[in-house]
């Protein structure tokens, strides 16, 4: 098995650093894998002019699975779309075919203190968003910023075909059938005709999944029910935009975005793994990124890609651990915690795994 490393940008190298410690125990303890570092976004610009370098292609072609930081910070703002690290990343998911993007939000009960909203509206938390990933407007054509009638017009266009709609449909409902047999499709169909077919598209392929209640929600009211009642909803299926939204709108309800971890995967469960959160460059070289959205990032990996359960539930589990031994980084302290910086959170892992 091999594991491609894109440590990316801003934090991503400091916390990329501590889920790779984490593997490393797990190699010691039997795993058999080989890391392969490799370079995407600002610093494969910086070095190859590219953001998705050809060899870094072939790396996470090559690979099982993708273990990234995260790309992108305000040096590359300025340049041209198509060489922006962002570009990097959108890239590798297309390249790969990793439609299906899976955001759990779990709050940790050690950290409901940690939310901005009250303990007893976030406690128990566990929500699933199932978001399709390589579709919608963030790669629909025709799109760009041109003159007309003398002034400048910027557009993009918001697509999506049946066949794209029913394979995340169906990636959602058999989540829903391992969890509470609940789902909650997210669209604008009052508006968008995109979504009207998005919420025919879900519609019809329930009638494969008769044990799965099915529920559907614009998404101007799901963005406020997260905040409301957000323990109405087990899990959500929206597209790549509205689910980009609404997964940093949950990981709040979870204390921080630095809690968050995702996978992306294809039809195979190949997968590329990374917490939801971006390279965060007021943070950056200072030892202060949570390093643990990243670390559960492996859990996931471990289960998705490796079906190594037990290894999942061991990262998943000296989560807990620290948590409980109140190890706390900047953005999810609070008074009377024991605060701690990006090493020191993984030498606590490391100590608790
Ligand atoms: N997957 C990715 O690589 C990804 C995702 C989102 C944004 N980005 C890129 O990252 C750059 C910054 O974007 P942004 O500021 O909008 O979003 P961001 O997620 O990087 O940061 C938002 C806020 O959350 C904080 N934060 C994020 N991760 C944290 C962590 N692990 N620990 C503690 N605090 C954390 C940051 O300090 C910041 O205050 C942009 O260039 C953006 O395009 C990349
Ligand atoms: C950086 C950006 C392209 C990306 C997205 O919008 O998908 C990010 O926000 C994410 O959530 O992974
Ligand atoms: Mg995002």
């Amino acid at each position: 098995m091999k594991i491609a490393v894109l440590a990316g940008d801003g934090i991503g190298p400091e916390i990329i650093a501590q889920a790779v410690r984490v593997l490393t125990v797990l190699q010691r303890d039997g795993l058999k894998f080989e890391l392969e570092p490799g370079l995407l976004g600002g610093c494969a610009v910086d070095a190859t002019g590219e953001p998705f370098p050809e060899v870094t292609r072939k790396l996470v072609t090559e690979a099982d699975a993708v273990l990234l930081g995260a790309v992108g910070g305000p040096r590359y703002d300025m340049l041209p779309r198509q060489q922006r690290p962002e570009q990097g990343l959108l890239s590798i998911r297309k390249t790969l075919g990793l439609f299906a993007n899976l955001r759990p939000a779990i709050l940790y009960p050690e950290l409901a203190g940690a939310s901005t909203l009250k303990p007893e509206v976030v406690s128990g938390l566990d929500i699933m968003i199932v978001r399709e990933l390589t579709g919608d407007i963030y790669f629909g054509g025709p799109r760009g910023i041109e003159q007309r009638d003398g002034q400048r017009v910027g557009f993009n266009t918001m697509i999506y075909s049946e066949a794209e709609i029913r394979r995340i449909a169906h990636v959602a409902f058999q989540i829903a059938r391992k969890r509470s047999h609940k789902l909650c499709s997210v669209d604008k169909m009052n508006v968008l005709e995109c979504t009207q077919l998005w919420r025919d598209v879900v519609t019809e392929t329930s009638k494969e999944y008769p044990d799965v209640i099915l529920s559907h929600m614009l998404v101007d009211n799901a963005a406020m029910q997260l905040i409301r009642d957000p323990k109405q909803f087990d899990v959500i299926v929206t597209g790549n935009m509205f689910g980009d939204i609404l997964s940093d709108e949950a990981s709040m309800l979870t204390g921080s975005i630095g809690m968050l971890p995702s996978a992306s995967l294809d039809e195979n469960n190949k997968g590329l793994y990374e917490p939801i959160h971006g390279s965060a460059p007021d943070i950056a070289d200072k030892n202060m990124a949570n390093p643990l959205a990243t670390i559960l990032s492996v859990a996931m990996m471990l289960r998705y890609t490796f079906n190594q359960e037990d290894s999942a539930q061991r990262i998943e589990n000296s989560v807990k651990k620290v948590l409980s031994q109140n190890y706390r980084t900047s953005d999810i302290g609070s008074s009377g915690m024991n605060m701690v910086g990006t090493v020191e959170m993984g030498d606590a892992i490391l100590a608790s795994l």
